[in-house]
């Protein structure tokens, strides 16, 4: 018998884990001095009506890109021992790339292979808003988001693909229009199985 159900049945159910983003803290008014020299170092004009309040907005639209939202990381007993993946398709991502400041969006597919415990559905998406929300690079991001799901709950394999579009990519730079990038992490099973490889692969449609 697991400790989990042992404590579910004394009705000491385990407290969800509450997760929330570490950070140095956001100094808004410094964020929107520090934006209004480097427009104006551009020369790009904030003194008319409609610009006045730029500096202020883009200091107010980085921190909300950088701030994830808290949560619980929500777990259940696996009682029937469901033991086939779970996989969670096509989740918005949303990121900055470390290296220009610019966005990089596109879908995560994150799936796990339960052990003793299975993990409200919506924490998978969670999970991924908040490895998202800072400077990133897309494969720290995808290797991020499988190493926390597997330390903190301990499945049997966990895997995670993101295509993402990086805009330092398509809207400056190079200006390769269209093009994406995938990244994936596998752990455990969805690792070493072949077959649990394959059919996570398929269903996450990276192979057919
Ligand atoms: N590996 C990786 N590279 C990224 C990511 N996001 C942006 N980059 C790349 O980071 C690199 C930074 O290269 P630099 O040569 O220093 O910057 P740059 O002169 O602006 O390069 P160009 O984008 O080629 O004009 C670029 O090749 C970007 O495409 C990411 O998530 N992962
Ligand atoms: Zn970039």
């Amino acid at each position: 018998m697991s400790i989990e159900r042992v404590a579910h049945r004394t009705g000491r159910t385990p407290a969800p884990l509450r997760v929330v983003h570490e950070s140095d803290g956001i100094d808004l008014d410094a964020a929107e001095e520090a934006a209004g020299h480097f427009l104006r170092a551009l020369g790009v004009r904030t003194d008319t009506e409609s610009m006045r309040r730029t500096p202020r907005r883009m200091a107010h639209a980085y921190a909300e890109l950088f701030s994830p939202r808290p949560f619980d990381l929500t777990t259940f007993p696996n009682d029937e021992g469901y033991d086939e993946l779970v996989l969670a398709r096509a989740i918005p991502v949303r990121s900055v790339c470390e290296h220009h400041l610019l966005p990089f969006v596109g879908t995560a597919h994150v799936g796990y292979l339960p052990g003793q415990r299975i993990l409200g559905l919506s924490k998978l998406a969670r999970v991924v808003e908040h490895f998202a929300c800072r400077p990133q690079v897309q494969e720290r991001l995808t290797k991020q988001i499988a190493d926390w799901l597997q330390t903190q709950l301990d499945p049997k394999g966990v895997g995670v693909v993101i295509e993402a579009e990086h805009t330092c990519m398509t809207l400056r730079g190079v200006r390769a229009d269209g093009s994406s990038t995938i990244t994936s992490t596998l752990l455990g099973l969805l690792r070493e199985d072949a077959r649990s490889r394959s059919e996570f692969l398929a269903l996450t449609g990276v192979i057919r």
